[in-house]
């Protein structure tokens, strides 16, 4: 795998006539340089790391646009003739994976991004290299020194994923014979602000070279296309759906195994100034041999150390959000990442997710009552915009010690020192990685040496495109009386607590109960680890209950939080929802001021262009009225018991109004309406 970006080059290609008129005309610039020289040149950009690598060798070279962080590979991005050429040695190496040329100390940096264009010049070889004009205008950067791959060098399998921003497919590439993942974004009309979201994703991906983090092998497009191919080594399982599969219990060397390689590719991603900030067990992907690699890298970002850049505190999937998110902090770093280790670390040897929160208040309370609250002195320093609103009246005591006595005691450390409340006390990847849990025995297990596992992902797609035709029966006959799709709050949050309680009680599911107390939709639903419903407690789903939860569809009635600002309004197979990733960035880009006010009204307002995008994947969702704002539900001052109280009725009174909805089919607007009158908003 690796340089795959030269691949689809083709003898009519355009580029290919450019590279035999180079090959005919040498451009003595470039020759220049080939005397065992090695040198680089480090544009200040993020993620545009030009090298100039020249060969010591006699052989004839052939000239080829390719991924930068080739090694062995040649490239001159030549700016007074406006080409990027490239030499090698030979064809072969070009399908060999090469770690990243380090070029000095430069890359170890840690910068704040911002994405930035390229030169015309550049732009103009981008677009000879087959790049679409519209991609090399926006997102110039992160294809900068590559070429495009052609998606008929593939042959695409079969779908294995339905992220919340794109869809992944299973793939051949037809040049490797090796299996590769798909993963496919749209841009509705090359929607300069998603174009620039996703090349944020490219580069920092770029960015990174580590055995534990998915590699970026290269990109499809073509001049015509709306749509981009991030193109990935395949990967069979991830670690949420293998430790939910029936019959799967992980040794404690096994979870050490997997800890570690977690750790050392977030390490990594540290180092080079990225903050992952969606770390759960369904990013966390696993190949045949157990080797882990961090993936989806769709909400990460670039920090800085001191003089930080504000940046959203809307990120990390609930579950393992840390408090200082909850609450609302904008100025954070690696530490965001470390608490959701610490929660993938408890839920390794425990079996479930610790702290599955419904809501964001629910989330913050489930965090006090295990970890504790924070100091009275942290409160004051602090500053975090929410405090007010949710610094307890009483002090929660800390009782993860007894919550987890049955772990081993080095594990329960690390857990104790992930899963500190305050930041700064959580260490990071280093000292985890230092800690009793790794140093003493039984020690980490070698990846090759574990289990081999049946690939799932098969199996899982049978099941979501069974459930999805369900689905899909069900909201035919609903659509048939309604032109216009709506956007409900979606009581299948519940549903999946309900779920997990009545698991955790032992009793067994009763999915007619559960149904006719109104808890779903769509009958006995839970959520698999795409963050999709499932058919549990029926013969429709062999599998035990995947409890996973998708990277920032917070689902429904669960929203409707003080700050819940990006309504996940979901139908079925709808959702409407604001990207974070844009509100960040605007918000960076207008360095507007955050007062708490303004703070969460602003993340209300959603980018036009990307409503249009969500539109066409997601269906047609109705256009004027997607995201609500649900206001403050108490004021401030109040006590977090009474709050919470206060908050089960309004999830409550959602709940209600959803099912109210499905008998009458009134539409979403209305609903709406009425739902935010009678709550006083
Ligand atoms: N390299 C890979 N190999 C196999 N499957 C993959 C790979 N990358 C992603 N997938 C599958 O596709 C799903 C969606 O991918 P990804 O998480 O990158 O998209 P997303 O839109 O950001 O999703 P989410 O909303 O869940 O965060 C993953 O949960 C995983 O099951």
């Amino acid at each position: 795998m690796g340089c795959n970006c030269t691949k689809g080059i083709r003898a009519n290609d355009s580029l290919d006539n450019n590279v035999k008129e180079r090959r005919s005309k040498p451009n003595h610039k470039t020759s220049k340089k080939k005397k065992n020289s090695v040198s680089s040149s480090v544009q200040n950009n993020i993620g545009s790391v030009e090298r100039v690598i020249s060969s010591n060798n006699d052989e004839p070279t052939l000239r080829f646009l390719i991924p930068m962080d080739a090694k062995n590979i040649s490239v001159s991005s030549d700016e007074a003739d406006k080409k990027v050429n490239l030499e090698r040695k030979s064809s072969k190496l070009l399908f060999q994976r090469r770690p990243t040329i380090e070029v000095g100390a430069t890359l170890q940096q840690p910068k704040i991004t911002r994405i930035s264009s390229v030169s015309n010049g550049e732009r103009g070889a981008q677009v000879m290299a087959g790049w679409p004009s519209w991609l090399a205008a926006v997102a110039g950067e992160a294809i900068n020194g590559w070429i495009p791959r052609k998606a008929d060098s593939f042959e695409k399998l079969e779908k294995i994923g339905q992220g919340t921003y794109s869809c992944v497919y299973k793939a051949r590439d037809l040049e490797t014979n090796q299996l590769v993942a798909l993963k496919k974004v749209r841009f509705a009309n090359m929607d300069p602000e998603s174009v620039r979201f996703m090349a944020r994703e490219i580069i920092i991906l770029r960015r990174l070279d580590h055995p534990n983090v998915m590699k970026l092998e290269g990109l499809i497009t073509s001049r015509v296309s709306g749509s981009m191919y991030l193109i990935f080594e395949y990967m069979e399982h991830d670690l949420a759906g293998l430790a939910s599969t029936p019959g799967v219990n992980f040794s404690e060397a096994q979870i050490k195994c997997y800890m570690k390689q977690l750790l050392h590719g977030l390490e990594h991603c540290h180092s080079r100034g990225v903050l992952h900030r969606d770390i759960k067990g369904s990013n966390l992907l696993l190949d045949h041999n157990n080797n882990l690699k961090i993936g989806d890298f769709g909400l990460a970002n670039f920090y800085q150390g001191h003089q930080r850049q504000p940046l959203t505190s809307r990120v990390v999937t609930l579950w393992y959000r840390p408090p200082e998110l909850l609450l609302g902090s904008t100025d954070y770093g690696v530490t965001v990442d470390m608490w959701s280790t610490g929660c993938i670390l408890a839920e390794l040897f425990t079996g479930k997710p610790i702290m599955p929160g419904r809501t964001e208040v629910e989330q913050l309370h489930k965090i006090f009552k295990l970890c504790g609250s924070p100091s009275e002195e942290y409160w004051k320093r602090s500053k975090l915009p929410h405090a007010t609103i949710f610094k307890p009246q009483q002090p929660y005591k800390r009782c993860i010690a007894e919550t987890f006595k049955s772990l081993p005691s080095s594990a329960l450390s690390l857990v104790e020192a992930l899963l500190a409340v305050e930041p700064d006390a959580r260490g990071t990847t280093d000292s985890a990685l230092q800690s009793e849990f790794f140093t003493t025995k039984p020690f980490a297990s070698d990846p090759s040496s574990l289990p081999k596992y049946q690939p799932r992902k098969e199996i899982d797609v049978k099941l979501r495109d069974e459930e999805a035709k369900r689905k899909k029966g069900t909201n035919s006959k609903q659509n048939e009386s309604k032109k216009a799709s709506k956007a409900v709050p979606a009581p299948d949050a519940n549903t999946e607590l309900l779920t997990s309680i009545q698991k955790r009680q032992g009793e067994k599911f009763n999915p007619d109960k559960a149904a006719q107390n109104g808890h779903t939709r769509y009958g006995v639903s839970s959520v698999n680890r795409n963050g999709e419903n499932v058919m549990m407690g029926s013969s429709r789903s062999p599998r035990k209950e995947l409890r996973t939860q998708r990277s920032f569809v917070q689902r429904g009635a669960a929203q409707l939080s003080r700050f819940s600002n990006s309504v996940a309004a979901r139908d079925g197979s709808h959702f409407a929802i604001a990207n974070p990733r844009w509100l960040e960035d605007s918000y960076n880009n207008n360095n507007r001021r955050h007062n708490d006010g303004d703070w969460s009204q602003r993340l209300v307002l959603k980018p036009k262009n990307y409503t249009k995008d969500r539109e066409s994947i997601q269906g047609n969702v109705e256009k004027t009225e997607r995201i609500h704002y649900s206001g403050p539900l108490v004021s401030a001052g109040r006590d977090l018991d009474e709050m919470l109280k206060e908050h089960e009725r309004q999830i409550q009174l959602a709940v209600r109004k959803a099912r109210v909805d499905k008998k009458t089919n009134r539409d979403d607007k209305g609903q709406t309406k009425a739902f935010l009158a009678a709550n006083g908003r």
